[in-house]
This record gives C-alpha cells, structure tokens and sequence, in this order.
C-alpha cells in the first residue's frame, strides 16, 4: 500500500465520478479507485464574462457538475453517495477559452489559433463530500482546486490540421486535440502535469486527498510549506502513519486510536512521534497526543447556531430569494446594516454551507430557499427566531440554573410565567411549532394507518399544521384543533389558502380542565414531554375514558429515546425544559399501559418526532 494510501483512503467510500470522459475514468481507475460512473447533466453553460480568471470558470463547472450529480442521486434514487467527484477541462489562448468543438470547422478555427503558439490547459476539479441529514436534506463540504498545464504546438500545416479534423479525434476533446493519441504528434512541449491536459490532475487530486484525509497535526503545521497545495513530497510517509498506527504497540497510540471512535485513525491528527525543529534542532517527541477536533467543534457550535439565528433575523435569506443574488453592500443596504459586519456574516454563512458566493455575488443554497426563506412552504424561520429570541437565554443560563436546580423559564427571564407566556411570545411559540409541524407532520400522519378513524381530535394542536397533514392523507377523516382560546384566536393566518373548514375545525378549551371533544382518534403531539407528572397522568386519564375499546386510540407525537438515552437532539432539550421529561420507548409504553392502553406501537420516524400508537382492545 505505498504507493496508494491516499487512495486507499477512499475505499469503502460510495465514490461517484460525475464524468462522461472515458480519459478521467482510465486515470483513475488505473490507480485503483473503485468508483461508480453517473456523468453530470449540468450544462456548460456558465457566463464566462463574470468570471475574472479562466481558472475560475474551470472550478465553477466542476463544481456544479459534481453537485447536479449529488442532488440527483440524493434526489431521485435516494441514494446518497459519499464523495463525488466533478472535473472541467478547458484550453486557453490569449483571452479566450476553448471547450469542446461545435463541429469541424469550429476545430479548425481552434487547432490552427493554437499553431505554433503555448497555450495553457487549466482543469478544475472539484471534490464533494456528501452527507444525508436526519431532515434527509444533502449537505455538501466541496474542497476545489486548479491544474494548469502548459502546452506548445509546433506550428501546423493545413493538411495536417485537416488529416486530423477528419481523424474525428478531437471532437469530444477540450481545444480540439487529445495529447494522449493522435493530437500528440501536434505538441512541441508540456509544462507541468501531462495528465492534467488529458482530463484529470491525478497528482494534485492525491494532494489534495491528503491534505482531507490526513490534516497536519498541529505540532508539525509550521513544517507545511504555504503552498496553494498542501506540501506532499511523496505519499510513502501518509502509509506510515497507517502502519504506525495498526501495528504499533506502543499505549499512547493504541488509546489514541481508541479514542477515534469509528473514524480510522489517521484520518485525525497525526498519531506518530511528531518532529519539531527549534533553532534548527530536530527534536522528536514522544507524547501523541489526539487534536480534539470533536470538542473543538461542540466548543465552536454555539457560533455557527448565532450565525444562522443572525443572518434569519435580519432577513439575508429573504432579500437574497427576492434578488437572486447581491453583493455585500446592497444586502448590507437592504438590511440596514454595516457593509463590513455583513460581509463577515455573509462570508459566514458561506462556510456553512447556507450561501452561495461567486465573483463577491451572494446567492442562497437550495437549502435556505428550501427552509430558511422566512414564507417557504417549509420554512423553519419561526423556529430559528424562538431559539434566538427565547431559548438561547435559557441555554446562557444553563449553569447556575443547574446548580440552583430551578426552572430556567425563571432563570432566563426572572420574571414570572404571564411574562414569558405573553402574547409576543404565545405568537413567536406558535410560529416555532407551526413550522417544525410543517416538516414533521407527513412521517407523523403516515406512520400508522389511519384511515379506520373518521374523527380525530388534536389536543393543543396548535396552529393545525397536523390537522392538515391528516385531512389531506386522509379524506375521510374530519379533525378538530382543540386549544386554549388564546391560541385559537390566532390561527386565521397559518391556515393554507385551500383549507376544507368543514374538515378542520378550531374549538376553544383547555385539555386539562375541559370535557374532551368526542373523537374516534386523540391526538398529542409535543404535549406529554412537557408536562408534570400530575397533570400527565390526568390528561392521559382523561384520554382513556373517552377512548372506547376498540373503536379508538391515541395517536402520540415526541421524540422517543432510545432505551439507552443517548439521543443528544432530546437530552439537549431536556436542558431547557421547565417541568416534564423526555421518555424511551420502554417508558411510553409502560405508561400508556398503566392507563389502560394495552397495544402500544411505537415508529421512529427518523424526523424531528416521533409516533406512537395506543388503543385500547
Ligand atoms: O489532450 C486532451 N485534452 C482534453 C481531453 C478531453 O477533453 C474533455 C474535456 O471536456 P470536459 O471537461 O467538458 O469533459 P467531458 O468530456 O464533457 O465530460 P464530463 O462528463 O466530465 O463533462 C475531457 O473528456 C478530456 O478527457 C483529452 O482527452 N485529451
């Protein structure tokens, strides 16, 4: 494994090549990549006059061709790939740039301009690492790069030229020429990588694999020559690390490689003795010690949570929707903000993932038009704006409300319950469950079947957002919202513009204190964790009386945590709660069971929430 451990890096990884070219295929498949062949659909299409360097054009191509292959496979065959790889070779002379012949005079156009003249191959590759979200969203980490080649060719007569036009070679290939066959015997000389005019800049591409795959440590990072390419002399000391890090028996490195989790090892910081030069001494030390890249990123995550809670606040995503796409000023203009102080939030929020920026132009990612856009049909804005606005106080609050061991709705406001439940914030909270409803309610209401059931009533069903869900995948079924008065008197403008009322109705009351509309179907959704067990055993006392045996159930929306509760999205949470708990399945179903609910069926649904159905036999 010497000569390929970067490589070999990527074996047991869905590797997807977005190319059609038969060349980039043989580069990499010669060097024992094992990948799968889905060629991009993207057209090439770029305006090439907004970009300011040929190179540019190259990398931006790349890029799209790898990500229109990400999204489709994602999309369409819901079968996410790991790594996707995109690349674009184009020729430059002078100012132009030369793709692909239209035809054969369009090949004698570029093959003679190129005669007897240097030109410069450039190729831009791009490098997509795929990940599927718990929403099933893709998110995309994309490390790009450049090659570029130098070519010369002698200078060529015009029966030359045409023998080979007619050769039909270099129709499918960037400026007219393949180097690697007939178009060869054109070349005078090549400056730099010969496989980078071929298609694909292996050498780079392996750079550019270690530079992901085996990171500088940070006692060695002063070593890295500041190079556009991590400085790679040969890969033979990368399969070093590997061996080290099996075969050794030395402690330290064998509890390193422990703490890697399911990582292997030498994909974090280097494990083996470190070199450090002082006054010019090579020193070797002992002691390895892991980066804590996984602290360094819970320590760091409270930033990237303010970055988007910022950037929603003030509406980037929605100037941006409305736009297209701006620079920094006229957002900053828009936004009533500071160029500078935009410009940092902008480049922010590119990093993470949430804008696009080409050319100082600003533009939002598939997945903040999606979600983010505060009027998308999906939007997770209300919920963004409730974290920012109400549940960050708890959080900076967590300490001492620890310590004291009291409720943090205090702790964070001090004040009392009528000022936290004011109407201000009874409008934000209903916005926050409206729209995580939104995006949870169709793996809710298609957990079980439901279609037995033709009434069903939601108690503190809010806005309707399930209600909806329900109706729409049910027909026949009618659903009543049941919910304090001061909710209901909010509803009108969350409703969807065709929205039946003669299936959905809004009634008024409290579930604690009131009679239970009568329903075939009950339904509580985010209302169990939250509350004290006294009012959790009345509610669930009530549901059951009003349940008939066989005839009704209990449909139930929360996160269920595993049996050994380690589900860090509900533990966090748990954090910020004033009185219930979250539950394992086990818990559920005991204390549905101790209401008299014997059959408990209990989906994961793999979205923000969970179902459980309880009946009664
Ligand atoms: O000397 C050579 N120069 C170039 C080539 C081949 O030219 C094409 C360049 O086109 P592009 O980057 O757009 O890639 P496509 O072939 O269209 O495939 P994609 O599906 O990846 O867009 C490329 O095939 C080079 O290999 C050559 O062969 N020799």
């Amino acid at each position: 494994m010497l000569l390929n451990p970067v490589i070999s890096k990527l074996a047991g990884k869905r590797v997807v090549l977005a190319s059609a070219s038969p060349r980039r295929q043989d580069i990499l498949s010669n060097v024992g990549l094992r990948f799968e062949v889905v060629p991009s659909w993207f057209k090439e299409t770029l305006e090439k006059s907004l970009f300011s360097a040929p190179q540019e054009y190259a990398v931006e191509t790349a890029k799209q061709k790898a990500l229109e292959v990400a999204r489709r496979m994602h999309m369409k065959h819901r079968k996410t790939p790991d790594i996707v790889i995109g690349a674009d070779t184009i020729v430059t002379l002078e100012d132009a740039i030369l793709e692909k012949p239209l035809d054969k005079q369009d090949a004698y156009n570029m093959l003679s301009r190129l005669s007897g003249k240097e030109h410069s191959v450039f190729t831009g590759v791009a490098i997509v690492h795929c990940k599927s979200e718990k929403d099933n969203q893709l998110d995309t980490d994309i490390v790009d790069f450049y090659e570029e080649t130098k070519v010369k060719f002698a200078v060529l007569s015009e029966d030359l030229l045409w023998e080979y036009i007619d050769s039909g070679e270099p129709m499918d290939k960037a400026g007219g020429y393949g180097i690697q066959s007939l178009g060869g015997m054109l070349v005078e000389s090549v400056h730099g990588d010969f496989l980078n005019v071929v298609g694909f800049p292996l050498n780079h591409f392996c750079k550019k694999l270690a530079e992901i795959y085996y990171p500088p440590s940070k006692q060695s990072i002063h070593r890295v020559k500041h190079d556009s390419i991590p400085y790679v002399e040969s890969f033979e000391n990368l399969s070093d690390v590997e061996k080290d890090c099996s075969s050794s028996k030395n402690s330290d490195i064998k509890k390193a490689r422990k703490d890697c989790g399911n990582n292997s090892c030498s994909s974090g910081p280097s494990l083996q003795p470190t070199t450090i030069i002082q006054n010019g001494v090579e020193k070797k030390s002992e002691n390895t010690i892991q980066f804590p890249s996984k602290i360094i990123e819970l320590l760091d995550g409270f930033k990237a949570s303010k970055t988007l809670f910022a950037a929603s606040k003030l509406k980037v995503f929605d100037k941006l929707k409305d736009k297209g796409a701006l620079k920094a000023m006229d957002i900053a203009d828009k936004i009533n903000a500071s160029v500078h102080g935009t410009e940092r939030l902008l480049d922010a929020c590119v990093a993470l993932g949430l804008l696009e920026k080409t050319h100082q132009v600003y533009s939002n990612t598939e997945l903040a038009n999606t979600f983010l856009v505060s009027d998308a049909e999906f939007s997770v804005h209300g919920y963004i704006i409730h974290s920012n606005d109400h549940l960050w106080s708890h959080y900076t609050h967590l300490e001492s409300a620890v310590v004291e061991g009291i409720n943090y709705h205090h702790k964070a406001h001090g004040q009392t319950a009528e000022h936290v439940h004011g109407p201000e914030v009874k409008e934000r909270y209903m916005r926050a469950m409206h729209c995580t409803l939104k995006i949870t309610a169709r793996d809710v209401a298609t957990a079980f079947d439901l279609s037995k059931y033709s009434t069903a009533c939601d108690l503190g069903g809010c806005t309707g957002a399930l209600a909806h869900e329900l109706s729409w995948i049910y027909p026949e079924m009618k659903v009543k919202v049941f919910d304090l008065p001061e909710v209901i008197k909010n509803v009108t403008q969350f409703q969807p513009e065709k929205s039946d009322s003669t299936r959905i109705i809004f009634t008024s009351g409290n579930f604690l204190d009131d009679a239970l509309p009568k329903a075939d179907l009950y339904i509580l959704s985010r209302v169990l964790h939250d509350l004290l067990e006294d009012k959790l055993h009345h509610l669930l006392r009530k549901v059951s009386e009003a349940c008939s045996p066989g005839n009704s159930a209990l449909l139930i929306a929360e996160i269920v945590l595993d049996e050994e509760k380690r589900e860090p999205r509900a533990l966090l949470q748990s954090l910020s709660m004033s009185g219930g708990k979250q539950r394992s399945g086990t818990e559920y179903k005991q204390l549905l069971e101790s209401h008299g609910f014997n059959r408990v069926q209990i989906k994961n649904t793999g979205n923000l929430l969970d179902a459980i159905l309880a009946v009664k036999r």
